[in-house]
């Protein structure tokens, strides 16, 4: 197993170092049961302090000194530093500069405890009757950013309400009634009756072109495909097609094409996908240097580097990744795989560096079909299998085999869940939505470290699973399997060698996705069924759980639409 370790020993964004940290955490998150409850390592001090003398202090003072206690931790930093407190107002730093472990976890504690205070504030029946109404800030987010406005009211300043839309096509009263739901979280502000002004959150609107993105991919296509998986979910309970999602609801392609095939057609709707994972790409957890720094908990690549060995990044997008490994890894190579589409609109050159540059190859390449770069050291999947339900995913696995030498390393970059509140709830919630979100776009889903395990399992049995790790402060996990058939095959003429002690028992129930056409045939069944008891290891034999812990049902897998 070696720098790798069982999920369960993990704890990070969150993360604990030690086993007693662990268990420690544990006993919060029993004491603080269906609570927010603190950032794991939280950075507050009497946090599980537990005095039995003392007359019980109720939930809300409990929160309320404990956030306290670590907006102090957070402003006494930022007095040290000589920073401006945090601030909305329009000239405000616009992120968080790198803070200290311990000022970062403080951070973490105010954004987790002050959801929690702010629930008991609101009382468990108004909390729910206005928790449903956040999809209106989508709503309002979503059509100023459509329209532009944020570009139109300048930064200096404040701009009369009848000024500003003789610039849009908005309508006064609808211009108004949008700009003034976003300003009850903090977009925009109204210093006079009537009078726009920009605060730093609407700024970011205004000058952050992947963020502009990121709101109109979430707001056009995420909120409105989310809209559409109660239908979806009707009419297919199951939700493990690729054309059967909210998405395909949303959009009228129901049985016809994947959301990517729609945005394919699409350049300025795949342009803004494209521009909208940088986005998230550039926020926090997300960083690239997770996996690329080493020092930042990232993968070591020494070795392939050593002996010049090949990087394929499958599903690559524009290569953002091998551009960062090339400037820190001088004598590889790489591969940028993706759709032609995608491949075709990559900036060229793909770095300035010629030294980088040369050394990264462009490639069409669909991962439906067989694998064309033979014999490479990492084949890499970021933020690709976690868009696939498991049939598909299986898939994708199984085109690499033709292409693997003895020792090839097949690294997935994903999350990786964990049980129900063993993450901070920030990371919680945010890991916990986008599970919903692969749901809504694509049927697809987050998986738990048994599940990576199960879809390895279930592609072919020369891939060994070698764990799961999570850097420090990232959401992401690392998640690895090698290719070893040799292994398997050792395994084999041992057990061949041996005398047979137990009779084999029935073979045992095998989902199988098989095409209505015969020349678009898909199966995912394992070759060999293994018997009923080697069941876990094959994914086929037991239908794969997802993170909700709800077993898939069978799925029929067309060729056609796995494109
Ligand atoms: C969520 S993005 C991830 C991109 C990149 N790996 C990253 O970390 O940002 C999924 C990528 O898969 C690509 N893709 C979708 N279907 C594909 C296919 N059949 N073959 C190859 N790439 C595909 C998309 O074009 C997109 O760039």
């Amino acid at each position: 197993m070696g720098k790798f370790h069982r999920l369960s020993s993990f704890f990070s964004s969150s993360s604990l170092s030690s086993d007693s940290e662990a268990k420690k955490q544990n006993r919060r998150s029993f004491s603080f049961r269906g609570k927010e409850g603190l950032a794991n390592g939280s950075a507050v001090k009497n946090a599980s302090k537990t005095d039995t003398t003392a007359p019980k202090t109720s939930r809300m003072v409990e929160l309320a000194q404990q956030i306290t206690e670590a907006t102090e931790i957070v402003e006494n930093y930022f007095k040290s530093q000589g920073l401006p407190s945090p601030s909305f107002d329009v000239d405000a730093p616009l992120d968080y500069p790198q803070l200290p472990e311990d000022v970062q976890k403080a951070r973490l504690d105010i954004i987790c405890l002050t959801r929690e205070l702010n629930r008991l504030a609101h009382g468990p029946r108004e909390s729910v009757r206005w928790g449903i109404w956040e999809c209106l800030d989508v709503l309002s987010l979503a059509a100023l950013n459509h329209y532009g406005i944020a570009k139109l009211v300048p930064v200096d300043a404040p701009i009369p309400l009848a000024d500003l839309q003789t610039k849009t096509t908005l309508d006064p009263i609808n211009l108004a009634r949008l700009l003034r739901v976003a300003m009850t979280n903090g977009v925009f502000a109204e210093p006079t009756p009537g009078v726009i002004a920009h605060t730093a959150a609407s700024r970011v609107l205004r000058d952050d072109e992947a963020m502009q993105a990121w709101i109109g991919f979430n707001g056009e296509d995420l909120f409105t495909a989310a809209a559409h998986v109660l239908p979806a979910l009707k009419a297919h309970p199951e939700a493990t097609s690729l054309t059967r999602a909210g998405f395909q609801f949303a959009f009228d392609t129901v049985d016809r094409e994947p959301m990517f095939v729609t945005f394919g057609k699409d350049p300025a709707r795949a342009k803004r996908f494209g521009r909208a994972m940088v986005s998230l790409t550039g926020g926090e957890g997300y960083e690239p240097a997770y996996f690329v720094d080493v020092d930042k908990g990232g993968y070591d690549l020494s070795e392939v580097d050593e002996k010049e060995g090949t990087f394929v990044d499958v599903g690559g997008s524009h290569g953002f990744i091998c551009v960062d490994l090339a400037k820190r890894y001088k004598k590889m190579r790489f591969v940028v795989q993706d759709l032609p589409k995608m491949i075709d609109s990559a900036p060229k050159p793909i770095s300035e560096d010629p030294q980088v540059a040369e050394r990264i190859e462009l490639q069409g390449h669909d991962f439906f079909t067989e694998q064309v770069v033979k014999g490479a050291d990492v084949y890499y999947f970021r933020w690709i299998i976690h868009n696939y339900s498991t049939p598909y995913a299986v898939r994708i696995l199984k085109n690499l085999v033709p292409a693997l030498k003895p020792g090839a390393r097949i690294i997935i970059n994903d999350h990786c869940l964990r049980e129900a509140g063993q993450e901070n709830p920030w990371d919680e919630r945010v890991m916990r939505r986008m599970d919903v979100v692969m749901l809504a776009l694509l049927n697809a889903q987050e998986r738990t470290e048994e599940e990576f395990k199960a879809l390895f399992a279930a592609a072919d049995e020369g891939f060994v699973f070698k764990g799961v790790r999570r850097p420090k402060g990232c959401r992401m996990s690392i998640i690895e399997a090698v290719w070893q058939p040799d292994k398997v095959e050792k395994e084999e003429e041992k057990k061949a060698e041996e005398p047979k002690a137990v009779e084999e028992t029935a073979v045992p129930a095998v989902t199988t996705t098989t095409a209505e056409d015969d020349k678009s045939k898909t199966e995912v069944k394992a070759e060999t069924p293994a018997p009923a008891a080697d069941a876990e290891a094959s994914a086929e034999s037991k239908p794969v759980e997802n993170g909700n812990g709800v077993a898939p049902a069978p799925v029929e897998v067309k060729a056609e639409e796995a494109k």
